[in-house]
């Protein structure tokens, strides 16, 4: 057995930088967050995919201004990078709003909330990211400034504290999460509309990066777009990450034009595999299949045969390899499923028996 391959004796656990150095992490870096803002469509028509969500927002804001009312409260759920933050904005200019950014971590107090909801002029959107963390005093101010247009403003401390009630003009709040499911069902219940954004196809992902492409006055053609969408784990955040890096290797070694083959070249550089994975996820995959033929293996002896800690093989490999369908988590541990064994061009024990050692196609 090759043990190089698993890498088990070389690596050393990730930390949290890490993780967000990785090419394919859905979260926002400080290169993304700087050319993000660029990169953003700025109105419904633009933004692509998620044709669902577009349409029934479409008609929330249509029909609130064809009343010359203020649109309802609206909460997007969804993973990282799918474009709630872009969808907010969106929402304002198509209200033609103003739009106040917060996050739940930035609320600490409720004192905080209550002094950006008084600020709000009337028709304001409040965006409100990561609203799942927001703290309990706050989350209950909101309650009411969603339901009533009022929150009651406390004034001193202990017995002698009194609530003064405060009107506050008709808002709209955007909510934002990547965690549906950890809202309170009260806080929940009171959004008019929720959009539940899903990962996008890669012919979304193509006309993404061809729109992005534009905008940083690249050359990329079709099946340039198309390698690059494919390794782009559904996600536009990712498709235009991995646009930057392989304009790049464009124009330092090629004449800058991007297609099939740059691209491919490209990210193998930067191992990012057709399929997306990279080394963290292949190195995942590979231990699985080669040290433990496929499974079941209990997490932290994967994490061991990795080098990496139990809750980075937990939260930062697995979520796209099951989405994938290349791994599954069962109550007896962790299993490759055929399509692994597949995607690392590897033949999986009970079809050749005697052969699982001999891993002669093993190329990646
Ligand atoms: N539908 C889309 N069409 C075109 N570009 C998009 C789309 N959705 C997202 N993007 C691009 O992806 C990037 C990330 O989107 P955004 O910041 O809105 O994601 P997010 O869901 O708010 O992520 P997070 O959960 O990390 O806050 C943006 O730069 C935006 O340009
Ligand atoms: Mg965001």
């Amino acid at each position: 057995m090759n043990w190089d391959d698993t890498g088990a004796d070389t690596r050393t656990p990730h930390d949290e930088d890490d993780r967000d150095d990785r090419l394919v992490a859905p979260s926002a870096d400080g290169e993304d967050q700087a050319v993000e803002a660029a990169l953003r469509p700025k109105s419904l028509d633009e933004f692509v995919g998620q044709e669902r969500v577009r349409e029934q927002l479409d008609l929330v804001l249509k029909a609130a201004l064809a009343r010359g009312a203020t649109a309802d409260h609206v909460l997007l759920s969804g993973a990282p990078g799918l474009g709630k933050t872009t969808l907010s904005m969106i929402i304002a200019a198509e209200m033609n709003a103003p739009i106040r950014i917060t996050s739940g971590p930035a609320i600490q107090h409720a004192g905080d909330l209550a002094a950006i909801l008084s600020s709000l002029q009337e028709g304001e959107v409040l965006f409100l990211d990561e609203i799942h963390r927001m703290s309990r005093p706050a989350e209950e101010m909101l309650y009411m400034a969603m339901e009533d247009f009022r929150v009651d403003v406390i004034v001193g401390k202990g017995p002698g504290a009194t609530a003064i009630p405060l009107e506050l003009p008709p808002f709209t709040l955007v909510g934002a999460t990547t965690r549906a499911g950890l809202l309170p069902p009260p806080l929940r219940d009171r959004f008019g509309f929720t959009g539940h954004m899903e990962f996008y196809e890669s012919a979304e992902l193509e006309r993404v990066l061809h729109r992005s492409a534009q905008l940083l006055d690249l050359e990329i053609d079709a099946e340039g777009a198309a390698e690059i969408a494919g390794r782009s784990r559904g996600t536009p955040r990712i498709a235009n990450r991995l646009l930057r890096r392989v304009r790049d290797y464009a124009q330092v070694k090629a004449d800058g034009v991007i297609n099939r083959e740059i691209a491919q070249v490209a990210l193998a550089v930067y191992e990012v595999d057709a399929r997306g994975l990279d080394r963290l996820d292949r190195a995942v995959l590979r231990a699985l299949l080669k040290l433990f033929g496929g499974g079941p293996v209990g997490l932290s002896t994967l994490a061991v045969a990795v080098g990496e800690e139990r809750e980075t093989v937990e939260e930062v490999a697995e979520p796209f390899l099951v989405r994938e369908g290349l791994l599954a988590r069962t109550p007896r541990g962790r299993v490759a499923t055929p399509a692994a064994w597949a995607h690392l061009g590897l033949v999986p024990p009970q079809q050749a028996p005697g052969t699982a050692g001999q891993q002669g196609l093993f190329g990646a």
